[in-house]
């Protein structure tokens, strides 16, 4: 038992939670124009009163699809108890993966995959709670064969099993301590994406450079791929703001074939780039592999991960050379569970992990996951850092805390994605008040 309880789930509650981001061109980029910002957000109650929160990152109307699939898992989680959950977390990855008759809309992909991290991360979210008052969820996952004992190492044995994945995970005991403490007085170091988004003016891109090398922030992303001339024009003015020393990353958001993506960021190279982030469809690894070998003398390397929908696809860009930075997402993948799986196959590989945030939520949910890969995983700063979206922390009972462009160890107790009721309730679709504001517009 868990401090004395079994903490039975006795409901599921998911609700359809969307902000208006595309009025303002929030999170625009050359594939999605118009991204309303949304999230199917789970309740989980217990018989012991203590509840579990959790989401799914999505966009706009697409979420009440999500919905409907977080409600057909529902019947796999209500009655069981949180104790009979983590005593076999891989089993119950599984029976949620692979319910012989859901499974046909994955396997462990797309929209059932999406709605398998939201009930996922409020169990997480019950857990981490379950354990103490003061337990963020990072602190969780810190034992190795309790953390093996999450990962579901089917179709990736023959790059890590259990046995190395432990080996990994004991050796990194080492130094454990320190990582701590020294994330809990520098925090984690962060890169910004919220200063150029696609749809906004040179102006606003002027502006919020400028409010951000004031704030800090040395590492900007800037997102292309929609016109060449326009790219090279906004990516000049950015780099003249931010200066040879800051670092410049760009994302294509898969907009082109692969010999384009080559001749585009070709054109692109004399801004420096770190990396071009989706440059191509997210299921084309061998096209990833092509894009990162012409691009390497270049020194610029391939990044993606945000919509990369499980550890096989990993896995084999990993094999393949076709990625030189991981972008793990806390809802794309099978929750914290699978996140675990990609952390210790890029470990294996030597490849800086540098998760994907934003959206809503995304932030509060990945930073655990990153802090994690530095204390039991990494142990290495070199390349890395997570994303961060300035949008919607507002909602969150306990927000992200960025000092000088750093992520702060969270110390609210759980996964940190409970929303403010007045929020979910504000922005519940299409019942609240803001929608019916919108529709009636
Ligand atoms: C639609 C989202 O805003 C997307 O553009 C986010 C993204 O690609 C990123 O943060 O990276
Ligand atoms: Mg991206």
């Amino acid at each position: 038992n868990i401090r004395g309880m079994s903490h039975k789930i006795v409901n599921l509650r998911v609700r359809d939670v969307r902000f208006p981001t595309s009025l303002e061109q929030h999170g625009s980029d050359a594939m999605h124009t118009d991204p309303d910002y949304s999230a199917a957000y789970v309740v989980l109650d217990t018989d012991s009163g203590l509840k579990g929160f959790g989401l799914t990152f999505t966009l706009g109307k697409g979420t009440e699809i999500v919905l409907c699939a977080v409600k057909a898992l529902a019947g796999l989680v209500i009655g069981k108890s949180l104790q009979e959950i983590v005593s076999n977390f891989r089993g119950f990855y599984r029976l949620l993966t692979s319910d012989g008759q859901m499974r046909w809309l994955g396997p462990e992909k797309g929209v059932i995959h999406l709605a398998t991290a939201a009930v996922l991360n409020a169990v997480w979210d019950l857990w981490a709670r379950a354990e103490g008052k003061y337990h963020a969820m990072y602190l969780s996952i810190q034992d190795p064969k309790q953390i093996v004992s999450c990962i579901d190492f089917r179709y990736i044995t023959d790059v890590l099993t259990e046995e190395e994945a432990l080996d990994i995970l004991v050796k990194a005991q080492e130094g454990k301590k320190q990582r701590e403490d020294q994330m809990l007085k520098e925090g984690y170091p962060a890169y910004t994406t919220s200063c150029a988004w696609l749809g906004y003016s040179d102006q606003q891109l002027k502006q919020l450079c400028s409010d951000g090398l004031k704030s800090g922030w040395t590492r900007f992303k800037v997102k292309v791929g929609a016109d060449l001339e326009d790219d090279i024009r906004r990516c000049c003015l950015i780099r003249k703001m931010i200066g040879p020393s800051s670092t410049l990353m760009i994302d294509a958001n898969q907009r082109w074939d692969v010999a384009e993506a080559i001749s585009w960021v070709s054109r692109l190279a004399e801004v420096k780039p770190l990396w071009i982030e989706e440059p191509t469809s997210p299921d084309d690894i061998l096209g990833h592999a092509a894009i990162s070998k012409a691009l390497a003398p270049l020194g610029i390397g391939v990044a993606t991960g945000e919509q990369c929908h499980n550890r096989v696809m990993f896995k084999q860009f990993l094999q393949a050379s076709a990625l030189q930075f991981v972008q793990i997402d806390s809802c794309r993948l099978g929750s914290v569970n699978e996140n675990l799986a990609v952390l210790l196959m890029a470990y294996k590989f030597q490849v800086p992990v540098c998760p994907h945030a934003g959206g809503v939520g995304l932030c509060e949910l990945v930073q655990h996951l990153i802090l994690f890969d530095y204390i039991c995983v990494s142990a290495d700063l070199r390349n890395r850092m997570c994303e961060y979206v300035d949008h919607l922390h507002e909602h969150f009972t306990s927000p992200v805390v960025i000092q000088d462009a750093h992520y702060m160890p969270p110390k609210d107790p759980g996964y940190s994605c409970e929303m403010l009721e007045e929020s979910v309730n504000r922005h519940e679709y299409p019942e609240g008040d803001i929608w019916k504001q919108e529709i009636k517009k």
